[in-house]
């Protein structure tokens, strides 16, 4: 008979990162590393060690425990052990391989994962000291847990553990499970017949807390292209892709990328597997190492080959990512149990990028450059948005490297409620089916609201749903929503018997208005009372949206007698109830009032039919200006100016104070990006500029600009050099005779985010040159004074000057102005200022 498995017999680190692989992405934290412990502590590490027992004293266990303290342990494992151990109650039910914590609360589920932690770090040492014995043994396990008597067999509460916390399949998981449970019949033999008894029932009741358990994101996985919430083009535009370059290209031409950008939780993963399935492509999938840290250099046997354990040599991340894609792009995977192989057809996958590539982008683009010519196989990047923006993608793959490498883009959207509502209406069938009374199924008016909290994110919904479908989540939900629902039935009635009676109305009338009110508007009733679903993420909008809902001002009409109308003389401001609250808007804008106001001035007044009007939008711009411009009450006041900015420009378009204005209409106008970035920063050279050119003035460059420089440019001698007077004619005066065009704008597309740090630099430096360059420059002028075509390199300030896009006009170089206007430059005497 074999001897049944050693606890240390049970461990590999293929099953450690299986693991930790089946862990959601946000749950992920360094898993423990398994490589091998050095027989006995260093005396480097010893005292580090001991600093970490409980009352600072070397306790019995401690020196057998310290050689593990550099394999990567989160410490809170070892604060817990450090607390179970000082327990005696509980070191005895340690001992006896119980876990002897109570069960049932969070509390103590807390407790449990804490308690696990010491099982594991006695695990650990058991391994130590077996380490040599066992290295050469199979591994077939990770770990085994001690919670034997909780749920009958340790084998069988790693599975249940894997269960709650995997991203696999359901059925997969399910047969998992019932190996599992196969394997461990084999094992009791040794305890007698009652275990086989006892297994049963245990087996029964974990197929059902499996059930339970089991993320319904996971057990309601799409499995074929027509279960995926996903617009049925976007799936054909992302097949034909995968056709074109797995099965169409030749290899030798080098390899394709694609970036595949969306919101988080719109299915782009779940989109690009079941296609890569289907279509038989092998994907290889880039995860970050976890192993990675200081402590690895502390291994005296890292390279210890009777170790089992793979240790992480000491590379960088970028190298080893670099060698993933070197090995994946030329051979091809290994065959794991289960898999089959039976194509050469494959791609790689990289969600999980770098953290170092966010750090220097420009690692990242070399790599792409040097794939491009050498890959075989496509490599497709999956980038999530951001709340505001897809400015990871922006700052990854900016434009020139997308044209340059011919990189493709696909763009998911948001998942459209009616896809979203109906999966969430037929898992919620699905589970009133199977529940059996365990499971309240949330209503129809419940599941809208569910889809509008999650933004478009089915992940974000499914789950959402699966915690309101508890019982007493569902029943106190049930109670807040009534509980609204009447105080703002009473809000309304005592409203309008108020208005009722004032205007002489019958009582009987404005209860008929009252349930007319109620039965039609339920949905505006939650929505303003702002009750968010059950896990609702925060809506956020992106920035295009935001400015078009302040813009095109959308209202309703109210019921005649529902809200109270203004006197006469006042007359011409009364306007429709507004359909959105501004402030709403600008905060889930993401953006700072400030900038916010800023896109909404450089947008404003192509939405304006009348100049009165324009006028007045133009006042509440100022106004809301001065709140932020002064630095004494910028905090305070700062907070109204968005909305003094925003409601000012609503109200006063008098087209679009109504719901059904003829004039104002819907018709679409494009919005663009503020030229204020490219002006701030025209300015910011020009001041480096004067600063570095005239600096001889001693004068700051605002007064170099608006008092010096005009009154240079109406002398008539030479300055010194040509710089000199190029800046001069550019700064110093207006070009009255050129014609003097607007700038063309930069459209603002819907899927541009306003963020005014290092992105508006971005916006306004796109094509251009940093200021940094623009001074380097000024100092090669000045040092070769007599280098006319010098001139050349100064940015015109009122022209679009070299720097900008090609779409904007072109600058006129300071000659052209003189050969103009024929001006004279006086000699300036600096002395006499
Ligand atoms: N009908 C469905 N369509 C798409 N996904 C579904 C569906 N039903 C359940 N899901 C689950 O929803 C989740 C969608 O997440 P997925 O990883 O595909 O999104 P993503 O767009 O890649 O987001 P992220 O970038 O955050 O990973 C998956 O876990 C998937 O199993």
């Amino acid at each position: 008979m074999t001897a049944p498995q050693s606890k240390s017999e049970r461990i590999g680190p293929s099953s450690a990162r299986r693991h930790y692989r089946q862990c959601p992405r946000h749950l992920r934290r360094p898993a423990p590393s398994l490589s091998p412990a050095p027989s006995s502590p260093s005396p480097r590490r010893q005292p580090r060690w001991e600093a970490l027992q409980p009352g600072g004293g070397a306790s019995a266990w401690a020196p057998s425990l310290a050689p593990v303290v550099p394999f990567g342990c989160p410490l809170w494992i070892w604060a817990a052990a450090a607390t179970a151990a000082a327990s005696p109650g509980k070191g005895e039910g340690n001992a006896a391989g119980h876990c002897p914590l109570p069960a049932g609360d969070l509390y103590s589920d807390i407790l449990q994962v804490l308690y696990y932690g010491w099982e594991l770090s006695r695990f650990i040492m058991s391994k130590t000291s077996l380490r040599r014995k066992v290295a050469s043994t199979k591994i077939t396990n990770w770990v085994e847990p001690s919670f034997d008597d909780f749920v009958g067999n340790t084998d069988i509460s790693s599975a249940l553990t894997t269960a709650s916390l995997g991203v696999n399949n359901f059925h997969q998981r399910r047969k998992d499970f019932s190996s599992t449970l196969e394997n461990n019949k084999l094992l009791p033999k040794k305890k007698g017949k009652s275990s086989s008894s006892k297994q049963s029932s245990v087996e029964a009741n974990l197929n059902e807390n499996l059930t339970e358990n089991e993320p319904w994101v996971d057990k309601y996985k799409p499995e074929t292209q027509n279960e995926l919430a996903v617009h049925k083009k976007k799936i054909e535009e992302l097949e034909t892709w995968l056709k074109a370059h797995v099965f169409e290209k030749e290899p030798k031409l080098g390899g394709s990328i694609l970036i595949i950008t969306g919101p988080p939780g719109c299915g782009k993963t779940a989109t690009l597997q079941i296609l890569v399935k289907e279509l038989g492509i092998t994907l290889q999938e880039w995860i970050n190492p976890v192993f990675l840290d200081s402590r690895r250099h502390d291994m005296k046997d890292e390279f210890n080959h009777e170790s089992s354990f793979h240790v992480v040599p000491n590379q960088s991340q970028v190298t080893i990512f670099q060698e993933f894609l070197l090995r994946a792009n030329k051979y091809n995977k290994l065959q794991m149990v289960g898999d089959c192989l039976h194509t050469d057809k494959k791609m790689i996958l990289v969600e999980d990028m770098p953290n170092q590539f966010y750090r220097d982008p420009s690692t990242l683009h070399e790599i792409l450059r040097r794939f491009v010519q050498l890959g075989r196989c496509p490599l497709i990047f999956i980038i999530s948005d951001s709340l505001s923006g897809d400015s990871n993608q922006r700052l990854l793959f900016p434009k020139e490297i997308q044209e340059e490498c011919s990189i493709s883009n696909i763009s998911f959207n948001p998942v459209a409620p009616t896809i979203m509502m109906k999966v969430l209406s037929r898992i919620a069938v699905l589970e009133a089916n199977m529940g059996g009374g365990k499971i309240v199924v949330p209503d129809k008016s419940s599941l809208e609201l569910l889809c509008k909290g999650c933004s478009g994110d089915i992940r974000s919904a499914i789950n959402s749903l699966q915690f309101s479908s508890f019982k007493e989540v569902y029943w106190n939900c049930l109670e807040k929503r009534a509980q609204l629902i009447s105080t703002y039935s009473y809000c309304n009635s005592t409203e309008t018997s108020f208005w009722s009676r004032k205007k002489g109305m019958s009582s009987l009338k404005s209860d008929a208005l009252l349930k007319a009110k109620q039965k039609k508007r339920p949905d505006t009733i939650l929505e303003n009372q702002e009750i968010q679903a059950i896990g609702g993420k925060d809506a956020s909008l992106f920035l295009f949206r935001a400015l078009g809902k302040i813009l095109y001002c959308k209202r309703t009409s109210p019921m005649e007698l529902e809200f109270p109308r203004l006197p006469s003389h006042l007359s011409e401001y009364e306007r429709d109830i507004l359909l959105v609250e501004p402030e709403e808007v600008v905060e889930k804008s993401h953006m700072p009032g400030e900038l916010f106001n800023l896109y909404l001035h450089q947008n404003y007044v192509d939405f304006f039919t009348e100049i009165e009007d324009l006028e007045r939008a133009s006042e509440y711009m100022s106004v809301a200006d001065i709140f932020r411009g002064d630095w004494n009450s910028r905090t305070i006041l700062g907070e109204y100016s968005a909305s003094v900015a925003t409601r000012g420009v609503m109200h006063s378009n008098k087209s679009r104070g109504f719901a059904y204005c003829p004039g104002g209409g819907a018709s679409f106008r494009p919005l663009h990006k503020p030229q204020w970035f490219l002006i701030n920063r025209k300015y910011r050279e020009n001041c480096l500029a004067a600063k570095s050119l005239f600096s001889s003035f001693c004068l700051p460059p605002l007064c170099l600009q608006t008092q010096l420089l005009p009154y240079l440019a109406m002398l008539t001698n030479p300055m010194r050099n040509q710089a000199q007077i190029a800046f001069i004619q550019d700064v110093g005066r207006f070009p009255l005779r050129r014609f003097f065009g607007r700038l063309k704008m930069e459209a603002l597309t819907d899927k541009d985010s306003g963020m005014i740090d290092s992105a508006s630099d971005d916006e306004a430096n796109f094509h251009g040159v940093p200021p940094t360059k623009t001074l380097m420059h000024m100092d090669k002028i000045k040092t070769s004074e007599t280098d006319i075509e010098a001139s050349l390199f100064l940015p015109s300030s009122q022209t679009s000057g070299t720097d900008l896009p090609a779409s904007q006009p072109q600058p006129a170089t300071a000659q052209g102005f003189m050969e103009e206007e024929k001006i004279t430059i006086e000699e300036y005497d600096s002395d006499e200022m």
